[in-house]
């Protein structure tokens, strides 16, 4: 058990160790979480175990201390000045203030001084898995004394399964980023940012299925770059792809949300626009072939221009139709684009 004694001053001593305290604490993304029932369920047992009226759990910030979960009483923050636990976190793993009122640097704060009026303030610091103390479990009695050793044990114990939380969401958090990241992988055209071929697939079956049941149009602007073998062998396959990747970028820029931009194999690209029909399609689609006709793709001192033909298929609810014959109907119109003179749209099956 510790005394009050070997509790450290409330400013940082060791301000680079502060410094690293804190970047610890911010690896758990845990400032400002909602509240959560397990952490409420751990600082309730605290007071249960101890029996005391109060137990926090406190992360303590670069100038305040965030109350995560608190049994007893209703706080959400304290200046880092004003609370027990700032000192806590400076010092040993284990700290104990029998009497605040006693203690010059607990004195004078504001819950010593005011109701509630602590008397007794002891904690166990959490530790983060490389050894910070970012935070304490603590609890809280208006009456002087020292928790027993069987119960300061037990605190010691709960503060273990208060850090191993912490962890737990942690990883939690970094698990759901990662798996994020890997459908963002699995979905994306690395080149050009497009959904990629497989994304395309299994969204143009739900856009048909939905178009079906809410009776709208589906459209498909299938893009085809014009002459583009030439690009590669007169430039080079690396400026070729950089043409590529800056098309792709003009079209994703160039698309509504609900659209859905994609890399459809080689140079061919495809989106498909939800609830439009084939006479919104085609404006889309010219619009399009000219952005891509103003686009400058810089070549060193010089500059190179390119075009694309552009197919649309479109079907609305009355047709009862299916996702082939919609990329069917775009490529044919696209082969109608390429062989009417390219750098130019063809819509449906006019
Ligand atoms: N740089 C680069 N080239 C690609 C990529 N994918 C496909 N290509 C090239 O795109 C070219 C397409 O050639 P073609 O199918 O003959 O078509 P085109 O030269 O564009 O002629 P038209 O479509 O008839 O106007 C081929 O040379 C492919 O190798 C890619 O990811 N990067």
């Amino acid at each position: 058990m510790l005394a009050a004694e070997n509790v450290h001053t409330l400013v940082p001593t060791r301000p680079q160790a502060d410094l690293f305290r804190l970047a610890a604490l911010h690896r758990y993304h845990i400032l400002d979480t909602p509240a959560c029932e397990d952490f409420s369920f751990l600082t309730e047992l605290a007071t249960k175990v101890c029996e005391v009226p109060y137990a926090f759990i406190s992360l303590v910030d670069a100038d305040r201390v965030w109350i995560k979960s608190c049994s007893g009483m209703q706080m959400g923050e304290l200046p880092r000045g004003e609370s027990y636990c700032s000192l806590a976190v400076l010092g040993d793993a284990a700290t104990e203030i029998p009497d605040l009122t006693q203690d010059y640097r607990t004195a004078g704060m504001a819950l010593t001084v005011n109701a509630p009026h602590m008397r007794m303030y002891s904690s166990v610091a959490l530790k983060s898995s490389d050894g910070h103390a970012i935070g304490t479990l603590c609890v809280l009695d208006t009456q002087p004394g020292r928790l027993s050793d069987d119960k300061r044990a037990m605190l010691v114990k709960l503060a273990r399964q208060v850090m191993a939380l912490i962890e737990l969401r942690a990883n939690e958090r970094t698990l759901e980023a990662t798996v994020r990241e890997l459908e963002m992988l699995a979905t994306t055209d690395e080149l050009t940012g497009l959904h990629n071929r497989r994304s395309l697939l299994q969204r143009v079956k739900f856009e048909v299925a939905r178009a079906r049941r809410f009776r709208s149009p589906l459209s498909a602007v299938m893009i085809d770059l014009d002459h583009f073998k030439k690009i590669n062998d007169e430039y080079g396959h690396a400026v070729g792809d950089q043409v590529l990747a800056a098309v792709g970028r003009l079209v994703r820029e160039n698309v509504r949300v609900i659209d859905v931009p994609s890399r459809y194999g080689g140079e061919e690209l495809c989106v498909l626009l939800p609830n439009t029909p084939v006479e919104g399609a085609c404006k889309f689609a010219e619009s399009l072939r000219l952005k891509i006709e103003a686009l400058v793709h810089p070549l060193g001192v010089r500059q190179l221009h390119v075009t694309a033909s552009l197919g649309v298929g479109s079907f609305n609810h009355m047709e009862i139709d299916d996702v082939e014959s919609l990329f069917k109907q775009a490529d044919a119109a696209l082969y109608r684009a390429k062989h009417g003179g390219r750098n130019r749209v063809a819509c449906g099956s006019d």
